[in-house]
């Protein structure tokens, strides 16, 4: 089944984002909350968004040590979000204790959210990990590695480039989730993303998900936005 495109809600609060869904009417989304509006809102916004029957991906990108990241895992588990990530690069033990936080964490009778890695940011170039990172190998080399590394740890899926979607399900699984950001329409402007992609070739380079931020939220027409990003990427 193909999943409905995630909105990234970057908005500063809750009344903006509130007045954003309004173009939506009744419509049920899967919205992504990120570290503005999470840090703003809290978990009072979560509960809101989940009361509308919307899915949710709370995208906090935890990077700390591997203690830390599983207790702070154990508390997000209650939140009954979707969706949570971590950075690939706080390592292999960081991760698949990120998982044991998320286990024990999750009530009874719900289920344990979906748990993805950063691989390298959508806003990553080859130039600029090379010489910030100090990698010496290719940009897709280092997303390939960190999605190996995330699927040894046992978690469900990366974020990624849809560039790079392809090669990681054949090194890892079919199954294996590639959510991709960095998504724009033909013309759009990139922004500070650097690896951008279509939602229609998403989906021919087998993305499992698209996130969409600025070329909805910031259309002027977002319902007819999100329409016209949905169809691309429903057609195969
Ligand atoms: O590698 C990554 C990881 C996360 N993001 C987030 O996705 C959205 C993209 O927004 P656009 O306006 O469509 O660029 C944003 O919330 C990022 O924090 C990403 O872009 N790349």
């Amino acid at each position: 089944m193909v999943q409905k495109p995630i909105i990234a809600l970057d908005f500063p609060d809750r009344g903006t984002a509130e007045q954003f869904l309004q173009n939506f009417q009744d419509e049920q989304l899967f919205v992504k909350v990120g570290m503005e509006l999470f840090y703003k809102e809290g978990s009072a916004f979560i509960n809101w968004l989940k009361s509308q029957g919307h899915n949710i991906f709370l995208d906090l990108k935890l990077h700390d040590i591997p203690n830390t990241v599983y207790s702070a895992m154990k508390v997000l588990a209650g939140l009954g979000v979707d969706m949570v990530n971590v950075h690939a690069a706080g390592g292999y033990k960081m991760m698949e204790l990120a998982l044991k936080g998320l286990e024990e964490g999750t009530p009874k009778g719900m289920e344990r959210p979906i748990l993805i890695a950063v691989t390298q940011l959508t806003s990553t170039s080859e130039e600029q990990m090379q010489s910030e990172q100090l990698i010496d190998r290719g940009l897709k080399d280092s997303v390939l590695h960190y999605a190996k590394l995330a699927f040894a740890a046992g978690l469900d899926g990366v974020v990624c480039s849809a560039l790079e979607a392809r090669e990681i399900s054949k090194i890892t699984s079919q199954e294996f989730l590639k959510v991709t950001p960095g998504i724009r329409m033909e013309g759009d402007s990139s922004h500070d993303q650097s690896r951008i992609v279509t939602p229609r070739d998403a989906r021919k380079l087998e993305a499992s998900h698209i996130v969409v931020g600025r070329s909805i939220t910031q259309a002027g027409d977002p319902l007819q936005a999100y329409e016209q990003v949905k169809l691309e990427w429903e057609m195969k």
